[in-house]
């Protein structure tokens, strides 16, 4: 199946080769509270069509990363910088609440709880994934284009959720539902996606159903970071991992690199409840 729906404008598998950087982490930092440091000087380099995982222990600062990579929290220091296709950059770090919106665009996030809207059908959440492109009244009306339903029907249809359209977000389950605030995602057509712990509440079927999904989006040129618990599933599906201990980088390489000591280094005693 063609999965030009991802992105309107494919993204050519060639970029992968030519290794395209999309996005370029500098001396990031971030303290909720003075003196207490969550990341720390956190600098990498992210490119089209890599599938990356963030691993750590509990506490570590993963969700934090991406939740200040996607700007919903704010850096306290250094510099995210948007490579943009015309070949200008853009530090979303340091952008005006009002040009957040126009990021958050291109930069989807997939949250822990999916965060749809509960009394609102299958359909209509994935067209809020369009909120970031239209106006707020045309939203609130749920006002959108032949256009935008017709993507929406095909993300539902690419992921099997097409039976489920007009039933009400709230009757579905943790795997559906996880599939839906992915279309959602991708109706902003974004050129990175980040996913909290998209499978942390999912049965193994629905995990692997959803880590074939990253895969593809991943395949398709679209930058994908996703946070983490199982070692296996990173040797399996992703790209690159970068491992985190008390907010600072301590490893980013290929996934085959990760040995028991880097992985005793990453998880100290908590080693023994990884699969
Ligand atoms: N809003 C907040 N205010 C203060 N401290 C916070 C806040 N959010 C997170 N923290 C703290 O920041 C640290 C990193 O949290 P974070 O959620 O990023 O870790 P994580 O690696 O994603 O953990 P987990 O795997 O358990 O989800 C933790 O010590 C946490 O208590």
């Amino acid at each position: 199946m063609s999965l030009a729906i991802l992105r309107p404008v494919p993204v050519e598998s060639s970029l992968r080769a030519v290794n395209k950087k999309v996005l370029s982490v500098v001396g990031l930092g971030k303290a909720y509270n003075a003196g207490s440091r969550v990341l720390d000087d956190i600098s990498f380099d992210l490119h089209a069509g890599e599938l990356v995982a963030v691993i750590g222990r509990s506490g570590a600062g993963k969700s934090t990363l991406l939740h200040t990579l996607n700007g919903t929290i704010t850096a306290s220091e250094g510099q995210i910088i948007n490579q943009r296709d015309d070949g200008s950059q853009q530090n979303v770090a340091a952008l005006p609440a009002r040009k957040m919106r126009q990021w958050r665009s291109e930069c989807g996030m997939i949250f822990q709880d999916f965060c749809l809207v509960p009394r609102l059908d299958v359909l209509t959440n994935v067209l809020l994934g369009r909120l970031s492109q239209t106006s707020t009244l045309k939203s609130f009306c749920k006002i959108f284009s032949d256009e935008d339903r017709a993507r929406a029907i095909g993300l539902l249809e690419w992921l099997n959720m097409l039976p489920q359209a007009l039933q009400r977000a709230e009757n579905l389950s943790g795997g559906q539902m996880q599939r839906v605030a992915i279309c959602r995602a991708l109706m902003q057509n974004p050129k990175i996606l980040l996913a909290d712990e998209p499978v942390a509440s999912l049965d193994p079927k629905n995990t692997r159903r959803i880590m074939e999904v990253l895969r593809q989006i991943s395949d398709n040129g679209i930058s994908v970071m996703v946070n983490l618990h199982s070692v296996e599933l990173v040797k399996e599906y992703c790209t690159r991992v970068i491992g985190i201990a008390s907010g600072r980088i301590i490893f980013d390489g290929h996934p085959a690199q990760l040995n028991e000591n880097l992985l005793h280094t990453l998880y100290g005693e908590e080693i023994t409840q990884l699969n």
